[in-house]
C-alpha cells in the first residue's frame, strides 16, 4: 500500500463526508477513538443551549420539556445501533453500574441458579463487579475461566454468563448469536458488554436472542468523557427482573413521594437517581449523527483501516494479536511489543495517539467516521519509523502516566 493507493481509497470513500463533523485537532493522528471518542462539532452547541437557555432560563421547567424522559429518548436512539426495540433500551449511570444491576437481577431470578460465568482477562469492571455482585446474593458464586473453557464451564447452576462481544486488548469478537444460544441452552441468561462494538460493528441482539447487554458511549458514539451507558433488556425480561438498585427515578410514580418502592413499568425501573443532564445533552447530539449512518459502510472501511496498519505492523516486524478475519474482531488493532509502552509514547510524541494496554499490548483505534485511509496509511510508516530507528529507546518514553 502506498501513500497514494490510501488517498485513492479515501476519494471513494462514502463516509468520508463524516470527518468534517469532527473538531479533529491539528497535527494529531487520532487512534484511541475506542477509548475516548473525538468531540462532534454538533455537541458544542447543544451543549452551550442546554447550559444557557435550558438550564439558566428555563431552569426547573426544564424538567418537564425534555429532561425527564431523555434516558428513554436516548435509548431509543441506540437501538437501532444495537438491534433492540426503542422501549428496550434506557441510558443513563455508568457501565459498571448497569453491570451491578443486570448481574444482580440475573443471580436473584432463579435460586437454583447462582454462578455467574466469565471470561478470564475480560475488562477488569466487568470482573470486579461480578465480584461485588456475588457478594450481594447469599450462595452465589463467580466462575472465571479461560475462552476455551467457557462452554465446558457452563452447567445447571449457571445464572448468567458473561461475556465482553469485542475484547478490549486483542479486539477478538464473540459470536452474539452462538454465544447466546449455548448460555441459553444451558438454562441461562445472556449478558454481552457492547462497550468495544457499539458503534463499530453491526449488532442485532433480537436476532442473536441476547437477554440482556450494557455498552459504553464515550468511545465508538463519541458522547464525551464519562457520558451516561447504555442497559438492554430484552422485553420478555422487563417485567421478571428487578433492579437492585431501587431509586426514585426507577419507581412507578416517582412524583408521588412515597415510602414504600413500586418498580415503573419497562425500562423506567432501570433507573436510579437523577440522570446529568448535561452529559445526557452531549450524548444526544453525537447520537443524532448515527441517524445517517450504514453499519456496513463502517465495517467495511474498519477492514480496510486494519489492513493498512497490519501491513505496517508486519513491515516492522510486529506481532499482531488481532484476529485477520474481520467478522471475528472489532474495530481496533493491537500488536505485542516487549516495550510497547515506550511505542506507544514515541508515536505519541510524533502526533499519533494510540495507547498501551498491560503488560506489552500497543492498541490503535479504527474509527471510520474520522479516519482518513491516508491518516492511517501516515501513522503506519510512522510506526515502522520508530520501530526500525528504534526511537522508542528514547529515556523520555519510559515515564509512565497515571492513565496509560
Ligand atoms: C468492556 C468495557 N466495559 C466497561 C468499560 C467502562 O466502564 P465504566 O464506563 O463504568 O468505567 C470499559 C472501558 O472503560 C470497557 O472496555
Ligand atoms: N474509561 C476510561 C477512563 O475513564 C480513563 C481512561 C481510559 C478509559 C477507558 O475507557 C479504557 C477502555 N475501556 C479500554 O478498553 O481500555
Amino acid at each position: 500500500m502506498t501513500r497514494d493507493d490510501a488517498r485513492a481509497l479515501d476519494r471513494s470513500d462514502p463516509l468520508a463526508a463524516f470527518r468534517d463533523r469532527f473538531a479533529l485537532p491539528e497535527g494529531v493522528i487520532y487512534l484511541d477513538g475506542n477509548s475516548l471518542g473525538v468531540l462532534p462539532r454538533a455537541v458544542t452547541p447543544a451543549l452551550a443551549d442546554t447550559l444557557t437557555r435550558q438550564w439558566g432560563e428555563r431552569l426547573i421547567r426544564s424538567w418537564n420539556e425534555g429532561w425527564i424522559e431523555a434516558p428513554q429518548r436516548l435509548g431509543a436512539k441506540i437501538a437501532p445501533l444495537i438491534g433492540a426495540a426503542a422501549d428496550e433500551v434506557i441510558v443513563g449511570d455508568t457501565t459498571s453500574t448497569h453491570l451491578f444491576k443486570a448481574l444482580v437481577a440475573a443471580l436473584r431470578h432463579d435460586p437454583a441458579r447462582r454462578t455467574i460465568v466469565s471470561e478470564a482477562g475480560n475488562f477488569p469492571t466487568d470482573l470486579h463487579i461480578a465480584e461485588g455482585a456475588v457478594g450481594c446474593v447469599p450462595g452465589a458464586t463467580l466462575k472465571v475461566v479461560a475462552r476455551d473453557r467457557l462452554a465446558a464451564a457452563l452447567g445447571d447452576d449457571t445464572a448468567v454468563l458473561l461475556l465482553t462481544h469485542v475484547h478490549y486488548k486483542t479486539a477478538e469478537r464473540f459470536d452474539l448469536a452462538d454465544w447466546s444460544a449455548r448460555a441459553h441452552a444451558a438454562g441461562a441468561l445472556m449478558l454481552w458488554d457492547l462497550s468495544h462494538s457499539v458503534g463499530a460493528v453491526p449488532i442485532d441482539l433480537a436476532a442473536a436472542g441476547a437477554d440482556l447487554a450494557v455498552g459504553c458511549t464515550y468511545k465508538y458514539l463519541n458522547g464525551g468523557p464519562g457520558a451516561p451507558a447504555f442497559l438492554y433488556v430484552a422485553r420478555q425480561w422487563q417485567a421478571a427482573l428487578a433492579n437492585p438498585v431501587s431509586g426514585w427515578m426507577g419507581h412507578a410514580e416517582p412524583f408521588a413521594f412515597t415510602d414504600g418502592y413500586r418498580p415503573a413499568e419497562g425500562m423506567r425501573r432501570w433507573l436510579v437517581g437523577t440522570p446529568s443532564i448535561l452529559a445526557m445533552a452531549s450524548l444526544e447530539a453525537a447520537l443524532d449523527l448515527w441517524n445517517d449512518i450504514d453499519m456496513a459502510q463502517i465495517a467495511a472501511k474498519s477492514a480496510a483501516l486494519f489492513a493498512i496498519l497490519a501491513e505496517a505492523g508486519a513491515a516492522a516486524g510486529l506481532a499482531c494479536v488481532s484476529p485477520a478475519d474481520p467478522a471475528q474482531r472489532g474495530s481496533h488493532i493491537s500488536f505485542r511489543h516487549r516495550h510497547a509502552y515506550a511505542v506507544t509514547q514515541a508515536l505519541i510524541a510524533r502526533g499519533v495517539i494510540g495507547d498501551f494496554r498491560a503488560p506489552d499490548v500497543l492498541r490503535l483505534g479504527l474509527t471510520p467516521l474520522y479516519l482518513s485511509h491516508e491518516d492511517v496509511w501516515r501513522a503506519g510508516a510512522l510506526l515502522q519509523e520508530v520501530i526500525a530507528d528504534e526511537a522508542w529507546r528514547d529515556p523520555a518514553y519510559a515515564t509512565r502516566n497515571a492513565v496509560t
